[in-house]
């Protein structure tokens, strides 16, 4: 048994999993063992309640407009719990449509309005007879970090109140193909566009959502181990444009 154990929650896993999404909790869980930490992963689906003291990192994945429309309904029932986890500083990674249902409403291509939880201010609406699809690159404002992935989606989202760009696009769309924002950080709450998965990609990104999420649950551990871990899941991979 590993010293520290982190319990994560994947979020309507089985029917928000774009491009294998949980990923990014296996990066993190691969970084987390140079610590000698281990993940848990519980899928948290329809009906199930989620707890919101009983998770130390939540993942929401991407979908399709119609499996949305599904989650959304059931994500009302979870809308308070969710909102407390986020609030209580929860670390929470959510991409895509989940990103978008963490707002409070997506257009989707069809007109229809699925609503979020708003737990986050954003909102996100349609754009006409198009997507953004492609590889999209970005920076990270406080820590100078250029970070790699995969856009593919048709909701151009707004972001409001408390909440700031996880990047500034250099390359690709991002959040609306307009003001150059991409993603989210609020609290401990990171949103994005990334696919890749995001994690799996981005070594920088993946050891600082995990360090927060052992320094969260362990506030007296030491884990800067972390930092000077140089090994980077995608050193033998050569992703082409
Ligand atoms: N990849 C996704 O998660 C897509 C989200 C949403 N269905 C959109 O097209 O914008």
């Amino acid at each position: 048994m590993a010293t520290y154990t982190l319990n994560a929650a994947h979020l309507y896993g089985d029917l928000m999993n774009t491009y294998g999404d949980i990923g990014n909790i296996l990066a993190m869980g691969y970084y987390a063992k140079a610590v000698d930490a281990e993940i848990k992963t519980e899928l948290i689906s329809l009906d199930d309640p989620f707890d919101p003291d009983k998770y130390d990192f939540v993942l929401f994945g991407g979908g399709q407009d119609y499996e949305q429309t599904i989650v959304s309904k059931d994500l009302q029932t979870k809308k308070a719990a969710l909102t407390s986890y986020i609030e209580n500083d929860g670390p929470f990674l959510a991409i895509c449509g989940g990103f978008q249902m963490l707002g409070h409403y997506y257009i989707g291509a069809q007109g229809e309005k699925i609503p979020g939880i708003g737990a986050l201010d954003h909102y996100t609406l349609s754009q006409d007879h198009n997507r953004f699809i492609g590889n999209i690159t970005i920076k990270n404002a406080e820590t100078g970090q250029t970070y790699y992935g995969f856009e593919n989606h048709n909701g151009t989202t707004f972001l409001g109140k408390g909440e700031r760009p996880l990047g500034t696009v250099e390359q690709g769309n991002g959040n609306n193909g307009q003001d150059k924002s991409e993603g989210v950080i609020y609290k401990n709450t990171f949103g994005s566009y990334f696919h890749g998965p995001i994690l799996a990609r981005n070594e920088a990104l993946a050891k600082r959502i995990l360090k927060l999420a052992l320094q969260r649950k362990y506030p007296d551990a030491d884990f800067s181990a972390l930092d000077q871990l140089t090994e980077d899941l995608t050193k033998n991979v050569t992703i082409k444009p």
